[in-house]
């Protein structure tokens, strides 16, 4: 069974509502960049890929509609930006807004309103494709970096967050990898955490899981040391929102604290993420934007309060990882490379090990 997260044809855009997974399977339509925007910010699609996808997928449909007119260049322009805005740590929604607003500004010398707005369609819909051939690349290269250090072994896994197909446009990134070892029959078990506040890990990962009979046992947040004191965990794989020059790698908040135990446990520490969540133009995690999300997120499930009423609340969504301790490598679908090669790796400097 495969997990659709994202359902477009020419003109229709719908998405899976993530905030009533796993007990409801509901689509949306999508029909606006509004209504796009409003599905990111309210977390109904989430992840850095799909984000990026929604929010370009938005702008296709629109434009299928002939939205823009005359100028459709500044009808793109506004649109990416107001969809950039909606979540700010996530790179992929920024990337692919420069670089689609890049393409459109070239083919508006040569093209007229209808052409452009057909080419500019066109890219965004390569999106989907790109993204799980870039998946698939990503587990490959992810499995066998793994597997090398164990040529007979089944291997365990600790994963965090939601980075799988309700994440990206299919297949997903570190779960990527983790769906590879489990196809080549070399994935023992996989543990998930549960991912607080949000839960990604219980209702969207083991949703995932359980689907698709991947060995997976589900733990919180706070047993992840424990868990690899005690588990025989072989490696750490998680995703990434916004890797930056020097390695340093934003993601779902609790990333930080796993990568700290891994060092202590002596267990490989891999970041898997697609190049277009890398951020060449940011030196280190320091400058990186850190999203701030509602206090409700922690002081009720639900709608249902679960926290001391009055309570202040900090809920800063993602942290940032220093390079350091991102030991095992960095999982693109160039190939797996250490935090200090990366530079070199995205701009065609180093090929794959
Ligand atoms: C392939 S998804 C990579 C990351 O976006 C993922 O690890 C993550 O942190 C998701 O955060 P979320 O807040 O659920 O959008």
């Amino acid at each position: 069974m495969t997990l659709e997260s994202i359902r477009y044809r020419a003109g229709s855009l719908q998405i899976l509502n993530q905030l009533l997974l796993p007990h409801q399977t509901t689509y949306e339509e999508i029909r606006s960049v509004q209504d796009a925007y409003e599905a990111i910010k309210s977390m109904k699609v989430r992840g850095a890929p799909a984000i990026a996808i929604v929010g370009c997928l938005s702008l296709a449909v629109e434009l299928r509609a002939g939205a823009g007119g005359d100028d459709p260049v500044t009808f793109i322009r506004e649109s990416l930006c107001h969809l950039t805005s909606a979540r700010p740590t996530a790179v992929n929604m920024g990337r692919a807004a420069r670089e689609l607003m890049e393409f459109a500004e070239n083919e508006s010398m040569e093209k007229n309103s209808e052409q452009l707005r057909e080419s500019v369609i066109s890219w965004i819909e390569d999106m989907l494709e790109r993204d799980v051939n870039d998946n698939k690349k990503i587990g490959n290269y992810g499995a066998q970096h793994i597997l090398s250090g164990v040529p007979r072994d089944s291997v365990t896994i600790l994963t965090h967050c939601n980075t799988g197909s309700l994440a990206t446009a299919g297949y997903g990134t570190a779960l990527g990898v983790v769906r590879s070892l489990h196809t080549l029959g070399r994935l023992k078990r996989v543990y998930c955490t549960e991912t607080r506040p949000y839960n990604q890990g219980s209702r969207l990962t083991a949703y995932e899981a359980v689907a698709e009979g991947i060995p997976a046992t589900l733990i919180t947040d706070s047993m992840a040391a424990l868990t690899m004191r005690e588990m025989n965990i072989t490696a750490v794989v998680v995703g990434a929102d916004r890797v930056v020059a020097n390695g340093d790698t934003a993601n779902k908040v609790g990333t930080y604290q796993l990568a700290i135990s891994a060092k202590h446990h002596g267990i490989p520490f891999y970041v898997a993420a697609p190049s277009t969540s890398c951020d060449l133009s940011l030196e280190s995690g320091r400058d990186i934007i850190i999203e701030v999300r509602p206090p409700e997120e922690l002081t009720s499930i639900n709608g249902i309060p679960i926290a001391a009423p009055g309570i202040e609340v900090w809920n800063p969504a993602f942290d940032v990882t220093p390079h350091q301790l991102i030991t095992g490598g960095i999982i693109t679908e160039l190939g797996v490379f250490l935090p200090s090669e990366l530079q070199a790796a995205l701009t065609g400097r180093l090929t794959a090990l």
